[in-house]
């Protein structure tokens, strides 16, 4: 049906409404529906079409680039409207739920037949049956296979110190799982940073927070909700529901506040899922503290998923994912996002890659073999909710005959590490049963969806063969018939053939036409359509034949569909055990990949303990490497020691000088790069490295301006370098890069004088500093922490040659003209500029900072005294408190307490 066909069907009287004032009977309806789903864009099913009226036609016209057309008239003007085919309608969901737009999925409840039955001019029912939202997608093709889809909750509380909880939960509906943590809100963003949500929930009170705004605006899709969502006093018991528990103790152990955001997340998923219930694993609790902070800035600066340009590829992710299986790439995705800081865990997974990295053969057998493992999450995920096909349950079927194969190649080793015997253990629970049902239901072509009939095997279902035999034998009759006519007529190119409009016809060429139109013929043959090179006819036989046909396809297809349903409920009975195998493949998947590229890139186990050491010997960097090698050029490996020295109780901060172009960045980058890795459990690219738990990682490195936040590059900088000195620690890792070079050489050459001290004498963390302030190498003498390295270059006839090495000992010089004349400025320009070196080099600014050593006395001494001086008055910390209090989220009991403290807060007397 074309829309203007949906449209001037006859359960749409309303198409020819005429009188201004009169709402037509559907439309009725869509303002009912629409009315009852605020803020969401409605598909509105009208035959083979969504339709899409008003406001929304106009915005999906726009988005989507959709003509825009008009149907009747409401309250006497043009109703605007579009369509998109059913068939292709996921296309177009992809595409809004891109641009952060929300939509309410409304089918017919019932065929027009059924609605005539209610008299001539009843409306089809219709509901909505779906919500469609970014954090909710179970569809295959709206989703990316490789990397996790999740819904997050927000939720805050008043700690008792008057400091604000966050409380966050966290969903993926197409792979179950579902967690729970609590932070502070400083910790928000990075926090959300390594989730990487698709799509957040709040209140409407924490939308409009002034202090959130900034952190909410830059998430993909965020949806505020009504405060009852997010109702603390309920939560437990909506969550006990939603999992058919009395109460949530035997599932999970969680905070009220964490509670809160977990029944947010349900909630969500309920209404937008309208009543389908989605299976999730019970909430796990993520203890605080059990992996390494990484904030946004680092995390982009990195380049650890994307590269600064916002693609996978370039990124770190995309250097060390060998995995063979969809899951297994969303597994590493995660672990990479969030690197551990527990000895032990990281110890048990570097124990598996060590056994796959020992024995290639196994390796190689289970990479085989997991390549068969299909992606059984997400096909569960769509059969519980009611929207899998035939070839979902395929999967799983694969899926246990997968994990028979990989269980028969590791039941044959021994000492199998825990993590190894664990994913054995996951791989045993499915039941082979189900598998060995769903080998005998399935035929061997599968069709994308069930309503396409013929996923059930031969023999599977004697009622299904004896009607599937009947439909058959009348198409047999068929053949039999199109021999028959040609004999009659004397035309043998005579054919019956089948389309959707005509159903089953008669078509012959056009020189033979004529011939079945005139008698005595034509009795038999009833003309029906003529096209350039044939003629098309009906019989009273044939449409009887067809009659039974489709009555017997019919009935073919429905037994079919009692069959998946039938299956389909064996899956989501077995739901948790296929889970626990699916979860399996991703681990085995992970670890024999991370296991391949130690091997392929020379990789070695690091050596990781609760020490604060920080030493790596023949480091590379894992991208840059890989990158020099596609160019068949060696990547130069260099050494770094960042431990404490004898006697000393925290890390050294090395300052790393040298040209440009020499390394330095890449040097930097590296050290980070390997920390990380070897905290997700892999090796890393090294001769050894020995690596005391960083538990924060910092980078500043290269900047951009930030124009969308209103920063300028010097401003991102110094934001980003004033978090680091706030909050690094001694087991924090820290990288900067060139800090204060985006303003006057003077400003920029104190702001870093002063953070090499302040983090020299008040963080005490490890840390790498390059810089062209050669100056700074003088700090050495007084800061005994403090390392000196170069990047070395030779000059070879005035040019510049890079060596990439790094060595103890300080650059005197920048050949930044060097590097300039080998990008191509001019050479007159070249020229100019060492004439004008020459001339400042003669005014030695080296003597200055030299003066500065022996005239200031060290940071920490003087750093400290002026903010502690002024403690904050009175006044202040009683504004301070107001402003801390969020009324829409207090309920009265808490109100009152908070008025009772503000008024302790006032001065005695
Ligand atoms: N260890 C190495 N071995 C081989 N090539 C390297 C090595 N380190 C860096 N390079 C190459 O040198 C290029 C420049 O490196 P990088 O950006 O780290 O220099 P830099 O010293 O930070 O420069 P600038 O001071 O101009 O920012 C890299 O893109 C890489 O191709």
């Amino acid at each position: 049906m074309t829309i203007q066909q949906a449209i001037t069907a006859p359960e749409q009287p309303a198409a020819r409404v005429e009188d201004t004032t009169k709402v037509s009977p559907m439309m009725e309806q869509y303002l009912e529906i629409k009315a009852a789903n605020p803020g969401l864009l409605l598909f509105y099913r009208m035959g083979d079409f969504y339709e899409i009226f008003f406001e929304d036609a106009e915005l999906a016209s726009r988005s989507l680039g959709i003509v825009l057309t008009k149907r009747g008239k409401h309250q006497g003007m043009d109703i605007p409207m579009c369509g998109v085919p059913v068939e292709r309608s996921d296309d177009y969901l992809h595409r809004l739920i891109a641009l952060g737009i929300r939509v309410a999925v409304c089918e017919q409840m019932e065929n027009p037949a059924e609605a005539r039955k209610r008299g001539n001019k009843s409306v089809v029912r219709r509901d909505v049956v779906r919500v469609v939202t970014p954090g909710t997608l179970t569809e295959e093709n709206l989703l990316d296979a490789r990397a996790n889809n999740y819904l997050l909750a927000i939720a805050r509380s008043k700690g008792s110190s008057g400091a604000d909880r966050i409380g966050l939960a966290w969903i993926d509906i197409s792979t179950a799982e579902f967690i729970v943590t609590e932070c502070a809100t400083g910790e928000l963003g990075a926090t959300l940073a390594r989730i990487n949500p698709n799509e957040v929930l709040v209140t409407d009170a924490l939308y409009s927070d002034p202090d959130l705004s900034q952190l909410l605006r830059e998430l993909p899709a965020v949806t505020p909700l009504t405060r009852d969502v997010f109702d603390g006093a309920t939560a437990e018991r909506r969550l006990c529901d939603y999992f058919a528990v009395a109460t949530m103790d035997g599932l999970s152990a969680m905070s009220r506040l964490e509670a809160t955001a977990a029944a947010a997340c349900v909630t969500y998923v309920e209404r937008t899922q309208v009543g389908k219930r989605v299976p999730l694993s019970p909430p796990t609790r993520e203890a605080v503290g059990t992996t390494m902070a990484i904030d946004p800035a680092t995390r982009a600066n990195l380049e650890l998923t994307r590269t600064l340009s916002g693609e996978r590829k370039g990124s770190l992710l995309d250097a060390i994912d060998c995995t063979v299986t969809a899951a297994g790439s969303r597994l590493l995705a995660q672990r990479l996002a969030a690197p551990l800081t527990d000895e032990v865990a990281i110890g048990r997974r570097l124990d598996a890659v060590t056994t796959f990295v020992a024995d290639s053969g196994l390796r190689d057998d289970l990479r085989a073999a997991l390549k068969t493992a299909p992606d059984m999450s997400r096909a569960l995920a769509r059969l519980s909710v009611g929207r899998g096909g035939p070839r979902d349950l395929a999967c799983l079927r694969d899926g246990v005959l997968a994990a028979d194969q990989v269980l028969a190649r590791l039941g044959a080793i021994d000492n199998l590490p825990a993590d190894i015997t664990a994913a054995m253990a996951g791989l045993h629970r499915p039941s082979r049963e189900l598998a060995a049902t769903f080998a005998r239901a399935l035929a061997e072509d599968l069709p994308l969806l069930k309503r396409d009939g013929g996923f059930v095997r031969e023999g599977f279902e004697a009622a299904l063969d004896e009607t599937r035999n009947l439909r058959d034998a009348s198409r047999l009759v068929v053949a039999a018939m199109q021999a028959r006519y040609a004999d009659d007529t004397g035309v043998k190119g005579l054919k019956i053939r089948h389309n959707n409009v005509l159903g089953y016809f008669v078509e012959v060429t056009a020189q033979h036409g004529d011939k079945l139109m005139q008698a005595p013929l034509n009795a038999t043959f009833i003309h029906r359509q003529t096209l350039a090179g044939q003629v098309r006819f009906t019989t009273s036989e044939l449409g009887e034949i067809e009659a039974k046909i489709a009555n017997a396809g019919d009935r073919a297809l429905g037994l079919e569909l009692e069959i998946f349903e039938r299956l389909s409920g064996m899956v989501v009975e077995a739901s948790e055990d296929l889970r626990a195998a699916a979860h399996a493949f991703a681990l085995l998947d992970v670890a024999t990949a991370l296991a391949k590229l130690a091997v392929d890139d020379n990789y070695v186990r690091p050596e990781v303990d609760n020490s604060l050491l920080f030493a790596i010997e023949g480091g590379r960097h894992p991208v840059v490497e890989q990158a020099l090698r596609r160019d068949g050029q060696p990547f130069i490996a260099n050494a770094s020691d960042l431990s404490p020295g004898p006697g000393q109780q925290s890390g050294q901060i090395w300052l790393i000088t040298g040209p440009n172009m020499a390394g330095k960045s890449t040097f930097l980058r590296q050290n980070a790069l390997i920390a990380l890795l070897a905290q997700i459990g892999s090796f890393v690219p090294a001769s050894r490295a020995r690596i005391g738990i960083v538990d924060r990682l910092f980078s500043r490195v290269g900047a951009a301006d930030d124009l969308a936040r209103g920063r300028s590059t010097f401003m991102v900088e110094m934001v980003e370098t004033a978090v680091i000195l706030n909050q690094a620690t001694e087991r924090a890792l820290v990288i900067l890069d060139e800090i204060g070079r985006g303003t006057a050489t003077f400003d920029g050459l104190s702001i870093a004088w002063a953070a090499i001290e302040h983090l020299h004498e008040s963080n005490r963390c490890r840390a790498l500093f390059a810089t062209h302030y050669h100056e700074l190498t003088a700090l050495s003498a007084k800061l005994p922490r403090l390392f000196n390295a170069t990047v070395r270059v030779k000059e070879w006839h005035g040019d510049v040659v890079f060596l990439h090495e790094v060595l103890p000992g300080s650059a005197d010089r920048s050949y930044g003209i060097q590097v300039a004349k080998l990008a191509g400025l001019p050479p007159a320009v070249i020229a100019r500029a060492k004439s004008v070196l020459a001339k400042l080099e003669a005014q030695d600014r080296g003597q200055s900072a030299k003066a500065l050593m022996d005239d200031l006395p060290l940071f920490a001494i003087t750093a400290r005294a002026p903010a502690e001086a002024a403690p904050p008055s009175e006044a202040e910390l009683l504004m301070d408190a107001v402003k801390a209090l969020h009324p829409d989220e207090m309920s009265p009991r808490e109100a009152l307490d908070a008025l009772y403290a503000l008024k302790a807060k006032l001065p005695k007397g």
